[in-house]
């Protein structure tokens, strides 16, 4: 059947979390956990059908009734660069979750919200089957709603070719679409979906680690496709977050080592990273799920409590994105302990200064304890409040005391397991020999 299948990746924010929505300088890196979209033509031609196996969520509308739901929303009401609230609660009153808006429930609105805004095109609603499965474990800190984000914009660009002409060959697959009839027959349009990119070697993405090759080699966009991607899916980021910085999806759109910072008016300042060293991360699952909107919703009411208490801390751990970049790039010459010893410290000082914001947790507090006595320093990634911690492995970490350290942890009913980073930021997956590129790692869901 015909398809467009794109991924995105999940990110490790090393130092900035939080102190980052304040306007502060976050350092962040993708990771090679990703979710993958996988869009197919409609067998019932009248229906949009959204399939999130990772959530447990399977919706099917009509064309026609997404038609009616639209029907007084006007064009120039529609912009990648702010949010229509009115849509929004438009679409919270079709989703009828009326009460209690959980996250999971604002995926739904999310994707409901870019369809209308990025795949109806002159006033064609399209049918197909949409659905996106993720090898990133779901509110663990580690950014699956920006590759959710990512990949659903991704989808739909591509869907109405709205990604940068130059880089498309329309040559591929198509998608059959009945819902725009062509003279008096009640005919079949055929709509070309763009999954060939030409390698366009002089504006695509550089990506800045020496990691994940084949993921690099993938990736063709132009610089002005992937700041179209990036704002739409800071759009979805926002319907489901509420108050997003930003550096999520702008890692899950170009990959590789960022600096990000957001601004307060313009466009936020990201700096890409090149050279950085393979350093080796170890990533701890909490297991304990937790909602982002609502730890960014806390420190928020406590920074507006306590201003002059939280701005200094905000401040410090600003300082420790800034001092942990400047020592990445010494390490990019040569591994030597007292660097390693200084990102360790650095590690330690932002876990006490997040404790102070109140985003820790007690699985969390276990965990900095295990891991202590291995005399490994890890901190908390992204909101906090249980979900995902890391480490940083020196380059001779042994086999046997990563296998220790595991015992050790999953004895306490915590997952880790050593990841790469700084990979491929978005990406089109291609058939080539009847396979899909990197197709062993699709989740299995994907297909089923
Ligand atoms: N694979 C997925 N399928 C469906 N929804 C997803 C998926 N990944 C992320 N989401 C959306 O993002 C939300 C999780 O976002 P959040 O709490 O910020 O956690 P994370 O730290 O993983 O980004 C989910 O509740 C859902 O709305
Ligand atoms: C806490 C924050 O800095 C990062 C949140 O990351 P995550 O959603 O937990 O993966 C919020 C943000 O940057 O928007």
């Amino acid at each position: 059947m015909d398809e467009i299948i794109v991924s995105a990746p999940g990110k490790l924010i090393l130092h900035g979390e939080h102190a980052v929505v304040y306007g502060k300088v976050a350092l962040a890196t993708s990771l090679n956990l990703r979710s993958y979209l996988r869009l197919t033509s409609s067998v019932d031609e009248d229906n949009v059908s959204l399939s999130l196996p990772d959530i447990n969520i399977k919706k099917t509308w009509t064309t026609e009734s997404l038609q009616n739901l639209f029907k007084d929303v006007h064009v120039d009401e529609i912009s990648q660069n702010c949010l229509n609230e009115s849509l929004v609660d438009v679409i919270k009153e079709f989703t009828e979750f009326k009460d209690e808006w959980t996250t999971r429930d604002l995926a739904i609105v999310s994707f409901l919200y870019m369809y209308r805004c990025i795949a109806v095109t002159d006033g064609h609603y399209p049918a197909f089957n949409l659905k996106i499965a993720s090898s990133l474990p779901i509110s663990a800190g580690l950014g699956s709603s920006a590759a959710f984000s990512v990949a659903m914009a991704t989808a739909f660009l591509i869907l109405t070719k709205k990604l940068n002409a130059e880089n498309i060959k329309h040559n591929t697959t198509e998608i059959i679409d009945i819902t725009e009839n062509n003279d008096d027959t009640p005919s079949q349009k055929k709509l070309k979906l763009d999954t060939e990119f030409v390698k366009k070697s002089s504006n695509s993405v550089k990506i800045s680690s020496k990691q994940d090759d084949d993921h690099a080699n993938r990736n063709h966009f132009s610089d002005q496709d992937l700041d179209l991607i990036n704002q739409w899916a800071f759009i979805s980021e926002k319907i489901i977050h509420g108050t997003p910085s930003g550096v999520d999806n702008s890692l899950s759109t170009n990959g590789g080592f960022i600096t990000y910072q957001k601004k307060l008016q313009g466009v936020p300042k990201i700096e890409k990273l090149q050279g950085v060293p393979n350093i080796r991360v170890l990533l701890i699952n909490s297991m304990v799920p937790r909602s982002t909107k609502a730890l960014v919703a806390g420190v928020r009411q406590k920074y507006d409590k306590f201003p002059s208490v939280f701005g200094p801390i905000m401040d410090s751990i600003e300082s420790t994105s800034l001092q942990s970049k400047k020592i990445l790039e010494q390490l990019a010459m040569t591994e030597t302990p007292e660097l390693m010893k200084s990102l360790e410290e650095l590690i330690k000082i932002n876990r006490c200064l997040l404790d102070a914001i109140g985003v820790g947790h007690k699985d969390l507090d276990q965990i900095y304890r295990v891991l202590q006595t291995h005399g490994l320093p890890c901190k908390l990634t992204g909101a906090g409040g249980g979900g995902c911690a890391f480490a940083i492995l020196r380059q001779d970490t042994s086999e046997d005391f990563l296998k220790e350290i595991t015992k050790d942890l999953s004895s306490h009913g915590y997952q880790c397991w050593e990841t790469s980073i700084g990979g491929a930021g978005v990406t089109i997956h291609k058939k080539a020999d009847g396979q899909y590129q990197n197709e062993a790692q699709f989740p299995k869901t994907l297909f089923d």
